[in-house]
């Protein structure tokens, strides 16, 4: 039922002819004075705008108002498909991983990994863990490679079922270390390293563990040195894990290093992008990169 699910309410109800921009809601979910599209740069109408994101995704059921985020990169660039696997880096509070479990429907698998606990969003597999620690991309690997998809052909389904037990482990840590077949089809990073926490202890951190970190230093180098370091952890997993033909998206902080990782980019990709989506605050320095097509046979240690 279209009415019980938040992304098809989002899709459906865009006030296309007033608001070219996929967030605005209809009529159904809002009174006329909070739908009219801005029409001047005004503080007051920017602001307004700027809220309606957050609005959006509490009246949707989105966990945070990042999902919107997600939504334009996707309708621009086409990033998912029924079916898919896709791992979400940084997943918390679970609004990229909301999005991606809808639009890989039916069939599809997301997994999230995140530093701080968070619910997991309904059909969403989740990690706790700092994804710069290499035991815990190697869980990660290890997961992603024993809850693999089922073989399309039935002969080497056949195979695989007449291992034993140890053939079955090896095959397993074989494509957990890289050395297998990737099968991931989407890599999302939105990681932000977060600030220390120094309050919002009592909150409920489960349901919004949002108000227990901040993602920014306010430092723009420190920021864009740390969103560096992410994206390159991220690159790397999706170097290891992303089958060719794959797509990769990732948050950076601009900043003098940026360059550098487009251009590798664009050594492991068809395409590369930097996309600074509307509802992404206008004051922050967060930008992404979309990396479409990854290439066969080149990985991130040639580049
Ligand atoms: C902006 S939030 C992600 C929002 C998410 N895309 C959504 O739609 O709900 C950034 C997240 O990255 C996580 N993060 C930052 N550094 C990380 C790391 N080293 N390992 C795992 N998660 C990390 C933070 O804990 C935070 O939850």
């Amino acid at each position: 039922m279209a009415a019980k699910n938040p992304l098809h309410l989002l899709t459906s109800s865009l006030c296309k002819r007033h608001c070219p921009s996929p967030y605005r809601l209809a009529a159904t979910l809002f009174p006329e004075s909070q739908r009219r599209c801005s029409s001047s740069n005004s503080r007051w109408k920017q602001r307004q705008g700027r809220d309606m994101f957050a609005r959006d995704a509490k009246v949707q059921g989105l966990k945070s108002r990042a999902a919107f985020k997600l939504l334009e990169m996707d309708s621009k660039y086409r990033l998912f498909k029924p079916g898919q696997t896709v791992v979400d880096l940084g997943y918390a509070p679970g609004s990229w991983s909301q999005v991606a479990q809808e639009r890989t429907r039916p069939n599809g698998r997301v997994i999230g990994i995140d530093l701080i606990p968070a619910q997991p969003p309904r059909g969403v597999a989740t990690f706790q863990g700092d994804f710069l620690s290499p035991a815990v991309q190697k869980l990660v690997r290890e997961f992603i490679a024993r809850t693999g998809r089922q073989p399309a052909k039935k002969t080497e389904a056949e195979e695989i079922e007449t291992l034993s037990y140890i053939d079955k482990e090896r095959h397993a840590s074989e494509e957990a270390d890289g050395n297998g077949s990737a099968s991931v089809d989407v890599v999302l990073s939105d990681m932000s390293a977060p600030w220390d926490q120094t309050s919002g202890y009592t909150s409920n951190t489960l349901t919004n563990p949002y108000h227990r970190l901040m993602n920014t230093s306010g430092v723009a180098f420190r920021d864009h040195a740390g969103s560096m370091d992410l994206c390159n952890a991220a690159l790397q997993f999706a170097s290891d894990t992303l089958r060719p033909g794959g797509h990769f998206v990732c948050k950076f902080y601009q900043g003098s290093e940026d360059k550098k990782l487009e251009e590798r980019l664009r050594k492991l990709f068809g395409k590369v992008s930097r996309e600074k989506p509307e509802s992404s605050r206008s004051e922050s320095r967060e930008t992404y990169f979309i990396a479409l097509k990854r290439k066969a046979g080149v990985l991130v240690e040639d580049v």
